[in-house]
């Protein structure tokens, strides 16, 4: 049996190698290609391991520091008990007041997943977590004392995104040249999944339009647990009776370009289990995953990062292409299987991937 410190280090070892890969001249050749001849290579920051904090704990508020998650989200919703939900909101703000680490982060490693749209306890954390102390705010850059990322949960109609928006903008109203706050909804309710592309509609065109590019739908989270609440399903090891809903959620987020992260595993000590769902998950087409604890992490990320085989496979499939097209063959043979346009644009996803990570 590996030990865990055993299982991290491999892991590493691992990393290390791909980053040698990484930095190879043939992939940056053709990764520099790809990314300047494809306007849909779009490479935003990764979002592997979405680690959950519960926001009213100090002592786990410590660890988001000390983790590799790619994304942190401090926690003012279903983690937190509703006699801590002040707590957490202060909490929280303090962090932005006062930690550089936080500050300075531009994108959304570290994020706040508020209250439920259209509830008080979500108007209450927007007022205070997006409203830096005064005092505060005169030696230091508004960007860098509010959220740049927050997770929505629970949303289910499109009146919620317009609530959410609504209240949003006027929190934010009197400050000028705000960078964009980056969303991610939550798909885990049955009504959620019948009005998603009317969410995902209202969201991206209010955000265009109207706030002119204030807020940036980056993605949606499948909340697994809610969800099966709310369809009277009962939570299975295989996840089967959510293999509908977890479909569904990839093929629009992915037809409007938005991430998707997948489902928790709650049997947070069953690694083995974990590692079984994530390679499901990143096979599926999610962009990343939930995890509730920091042992979880390194699994998570493992599994949403291309395998040096598969890089190998991808980068070789480029080549070859490349050259059965200038030779005027549209289907040819690579490693005994038929390749043609589709399998092309498989392998550039996986560099697609490998460029994320290698923003990080
Ligand atoms: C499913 C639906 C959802 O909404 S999921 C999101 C809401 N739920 C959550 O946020 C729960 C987050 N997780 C936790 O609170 C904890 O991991 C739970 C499950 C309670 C287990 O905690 P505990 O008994 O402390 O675990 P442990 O002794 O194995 O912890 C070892 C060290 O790691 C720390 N830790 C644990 N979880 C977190 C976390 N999420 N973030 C940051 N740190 C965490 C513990 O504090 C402990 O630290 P230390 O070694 O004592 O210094
Ligand atoms: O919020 C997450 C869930 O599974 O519910
Ligand atoms: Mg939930």
């Amino acid at each position: 049996m590996i030990s865990f410190r055993g299982k991290a280090h491999q892991f590493l070892t691992q990393i290390s190698f791909y980053r040698f890969q990484l930095e190879s001249k043939r992939l940056l050749h053709l990764s520099n290609r790809l990314c300047s001849n494809d306007a849909s290579f779009r490479v935003s920051y990764p979002t592997r391991a979405v680690l959950y904090v519960p926001g009213s704990d100090s002592k786990k508020l410590t660890k988001i520091f000390t983790t590799n998650a790619d994304c942190v989200v401090m926690d003012c919703e279903d983690g937190v008990a509703l006699n801590k939900k002040a707590e957490a909101r202060e909490k929280i703000r303090n962090l932005y007041d006062t930690d550089e680490r936080v500050q300075n982060n531009t994108e959304g490693k570290f994020a706040v997943r508020i209250n439920p749209a259209e509830t008080d306890l979500a108007s209450e954390d927007i007022k205070i977590l997006f409203n830096p102390k005064s005092d505060i705010l005169k030696n230091n850059s508004i960007n860098n004392l509010l959220p740049k990322c927050i997770f929505v949960p629970k949303t289910s109609t499109s009146q919620e995104v317009k609530w959410l928006f609504e209240n949003l903008n006027n929190q934010l109203k009197n400050y000028d040249d705000l960078i964009k706050l980056n969303l991610f909804f939550y798909m885990e309710t049955a009504i959620g999944l019948i009005n998603l592309n009317d969410i995902i509609k209202t969201a991206l065109s209010l955000s265009k339009d109207k706030y002119n590019s204030k807020f940036n739908l980056e993605g949606f989270v499948f909340g697994s647990d809610d969800f099966c609440a709310d369809i009277e399903a009962t939570r299975t090891k295989d996840a089967f009776e959510l293999t509908y809903a977890r479909q569904k959620l990839i093929a629009y987020c992915k037809g409007y370009k938005l991430k998707v992260i997948d489902m928790v595993y709650i049997d947070f000590k069953d690694l083995e289990g974990l590692r079984v769902q994530c390679e499901q998950g990143s096979r599926m087409g999610f962009t990343g995953k939930q995890v509730i604890h920091p042992g979880q992490v390194d699994v998570c990320q493992q599994a949403f990062t291309p395998s040096k085989e598969r890089i190998d496979w991808a980068l070789g499939l480029i080549e070859a292409f490349d050259q059965h097209q200038k030779s005027g063959a549209g289907a040819f043979t690579y490693k005994g299987q038929m390749i043609d346009m589709p399998s092309l644009l498989q392998a550039k996803n996986i560099l697609k991937i490998v460029e994320k990570v290698k923003k990080n």
